[in-house]
């Protein structure tokens, strides 16, 4: 069985990939980072390492890679002869990836016309949907049609804390032991992939937004308010007690909002919380706040993280949420030299001022409460 996975990175290689190895699959890896491609070819092989007491590592097989810039016919061969896509490159990538990933279906279509799922595995709601339509920009509307019968993209949740890291073995990669991987069978095409680890779900909707407003919105908290604290990781945030009544105090209010919505037991979901904020209390992982903090703007987008389980709270019990507003003020005020939307957005804040700057980012408008609840927190 053939698998074609875009985004050779933490996530592409200590989680996905491991699967797909498990699952009997030769897994074609597509990046533009030469040096790792490179490598994967020379090797074949890379080991994934549990970050744990007894650390156990498993050595992934059966691999190899394509540099989609120098090599993109490659990539649309290795789409034609797929068993299954999946990607792990970032929400803001996918629009990049999809003239190539069109390309292949289109190649596909004028061959075997075989079925083929394309499975986005990005910390988003709607991920696989949003891909599909950036792909089919690039696709005729007869194409579009012949598509459409035979190409599943089937929406994830993916869940496994992988940081940044750089090791002696460069294609090597530690991850946490938990991971889970929920997948939409309902917009599966022909047969279901059998990857072990995966579950199949008919409506993603809850699981993904309970992945991302919990695991997410709990993970922002040492980050963003652990960087204004000063702290470089998130593992030394989580030892600070503010930190910890921060991070209750937010998961209670997005736990709120999920349990409201969609019906979610409360002692079930309160075991969720517990078992995700020792997660982040591994002493085994070294996650630097500035990864988790990546791209405020992203995280501060009306459907992500913060503001969408904020909203959502404000809406169905008509109280601030008192932590996530700190939190989102935090957010704001995040500043990276080194991550790009950081810089942009202490530029928007310098330009139009704060109250803009998150009314324009996180599309609200500007009586909506959450803005003024924002504002008194940024204001003191
Ligand atoms: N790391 C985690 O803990 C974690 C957990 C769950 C979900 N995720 C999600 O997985 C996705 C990837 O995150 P990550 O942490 O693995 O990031 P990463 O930066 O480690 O990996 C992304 C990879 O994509 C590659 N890439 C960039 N542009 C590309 C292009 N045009 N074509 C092909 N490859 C390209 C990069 O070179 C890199 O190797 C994100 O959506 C993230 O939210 C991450
Ligand atoms: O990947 P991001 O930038 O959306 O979010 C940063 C982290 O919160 C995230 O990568 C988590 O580690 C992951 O989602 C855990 O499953």
């Amino acid at each position: 069985m053939e698998a074609v996975h875009f985004g050779a990175g933490n996530i592409g290689r200590g989680f996905i990939g491991a699967l797909l190895y498990e699952a009997g699959y030769h897994t074609t890896f597509v990046d533009v980072n030469d040096a790792v491609i490179s490598e994967l070819n020379a090797r074949q092989q890379y080991d994934v390492v549990l970050a744990a007491e007894n650390s156990e590592t498993l050595t992934v097989k059966n691999v190899s890679g394509i540099n989609s810039v120098s090599n993109p016919d490659d990539v649309i061969d290795a789409i034609t002869k797929a068993d299954v896509v999946t990607t792990a490159v970032g929400p803001n990538i996918l629009p990049a990836i999809s003239e190539l990933i069109a390309k292949g279906l289109r190649e596909r279509l004028e061959t075997s016309k075989q079925p083929l799922n394309i499975i986005a595995c990005e910390n988003m709601v709607g991920g696989s949907t949003v891909l599909k339509d950036n792909v089919f920009e690039h696709l005729s509307d007869s194409e579009q049609t012949a598509s459409t019968d035979v190409f599943g993209f089937p929406d994830a949740a993916v869940d496994r804390i992988v940081p940044n890291q750089s090791n002696a073995d460069m294609l090597q990669v530690s991850v946490e032991p938990y991971y889970e991987w929920i997948v939409q069978q309902t917009a599966i095409k022909g047969e279901k992939p059998t990857i072990d680890g995966i579950t199949y779900v008919d409506d993603l909707k809850p699981y993904i937004e309970r992945k991302l407003f919990t695991v997410n919105t709990g993970h922002a908290v040492p980050a963003y308010i652990g960087h204004e604290m000063g702290y470089a990781t998130i593992y030394e945030a989580m030892q600070d007690q503010r930190v910890q009544e921060i991070i209750e105090g937010a998961l209670h209010e997005s736990g709120e909002a999920l349990i409201q919505t969609y019906g979610f037991e409360r002692k079930a979901h309160q075991d969720y919380i517990a078992k995700i904020i020792k997660r982040f209390m591994n002493p085994h992982i070294s996650d630097n706040v500035t990864r988790v903090a990546r791209g405020p703007i992203r995280k501060l987008g009306a459907h992500d993280r913060l503001i969408r389980p904020a909203s959502l709270y404000l809406e169905l019990t008509e109280k601030a949420p008192q932590h996530l507003v700190k939190t989102i003020a935090a957010a704001l005020q995040y500043g990276d030299d080194n991550d790009k939307e950081a810089v942009k957005l202490q530029e928007m804040i310098a330009d139009q001022g704060y109250e803009k700057t998150l009314q324009s980012v996180s599309e609200l408008k500007t009586d909506d409460p959450l803005v003024e609840a924002v504002m008194k927190e940024v204001n003191g």
